[in-house]
């Protein structure tokens, strides 16, 4: 006999804009979210018998996030990821547990003239802030908030020697190298008991997010870096400090490379070692380095 051993469902892909307009100032704020929201609950016969009679329609789940936009704040994303998380939990007496993911994408404020402009926005790079909202009945909120495809690059002020040489080795140690990354690093907060103490925390989250960024640019620009491993690592206890209500913060950080190009063969050009300037971007294969710090408690490696 076979039997489930795992289930969940929902609509993910669903595109969300907001608009907040300001009538006195006539200054318009704008909010886009990519939204996944899965369900589990008592849901298995609609598996195992065909029974359609539990399954709340994946399209509703997509007009619930519409009508949840509509009537609740979308900001932080974690209060509304909340929200709607919980709203599942609330409605549904068979449904125990709502998956919420967000994407916001980074719509910025664009400056004219050296003015804020009241209506337009510039779409920064390929950076998003997510968010992951589980709710679990009985269980709490646990949210784990983060920064994707934040993309930097250092001319200088990184290097990469002493590391263990055997004969797979034919890299060379360096002392002055480009560092460049597309970072992803996350937080992931203390359980919540419910959605009141989400809301009553809900003046933490964009100041956390603030730090955390704030917290990776300046480490990666100022620290002259050992290796990715240890940059990441000093970037997660600043955070850790920072941010009491957090757990953990982890960062997975690709380490895409610049090669040398030794140009010698024309006319004896000078273009390796202190004398390179021309070097080629390569799209992989690159490093990829993770780590999650815990606060107070030896990490699970
Ligand atoms: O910062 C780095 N960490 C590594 O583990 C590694 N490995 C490598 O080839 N280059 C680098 N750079």
């Amino acid at each position: 006999m076979n039997s489930l051993a795992a289930a969940r469902y929902g609509k993910d892909n669903v595109r969300v804009y907001k608009v907040h307009r300001d009538e006195k100032t006539g200054e318009q704020t704008v909010v886009e979210m990519t939204v996944c929201v899965l369900l589990e609950g008592d849901i298995e016969t609609s598996y195992t018998k065909a029974d359609n009679s539990v399954v709340v329609a994946t399209d509703s789940i997509k007009n619930t996030i519409y009508i949840t936009a509509k009537q609740q704040p979308v900001t932080p994303p974690e209060l509304f990821g909340s929200i709607l998380g919980n709203h599942f939990i609330e409605k549904y007496s068979h449904i125990h547990a709502a998956h919420v993911n967000i994407i916001t994408h980074r719509w910025v404020r664009m400056d004219i003239d050296g003015k804020p402009h009241p209506h337009s926005f510039v779409k920064e790079g390929g950076e998003t802030r997510n968010v992951q909202v589980d709710v679990v009945e009985g269980k709490g909120i646990d949210i784990n908030s983060s920064i994707n495809g934040l993309t930097v690059l250092k001319s200088t002020g990184s290097q990469f020697h002493s590391f263990l040489r055997d004969e797979f080795t034919t890299l060379k140690e360096t002392w002055d190298r480009i560092l460049s990354t597309s970072v992803d690093a996350s937080w992931q907060w203390r359980r919540f008991s419910g959605l009141s103490e989400v809301k009553a925390n809900a003046n933490k989250f964009n100041p956390a997010w603030e730090n955390a960024r704030n917290t990776t640019l300046k480490t990666f620009a100022e620290d002259n870096s050992a290796s990715v491993q240890a940059t990441m690592y000093k970037m997660s206890e600043l955070i850790l400090a920072a941010v009491p209500d957090l757990d953990t913060v982890s960062y997975a950080l690709p380490n895409i490379h610049y090669f040398e190009i030794d140009l010698s063969w024309h006319k004896g050009t000078k273009n390796t070692g202190k004398d390179a300037e021309v070097y080629a971007p390569q799209s992989g294969p690159n490093g990829l380095i993770k780590c999650t710090v815990a606060r107070n408690q030896k990490a699970k490696l």
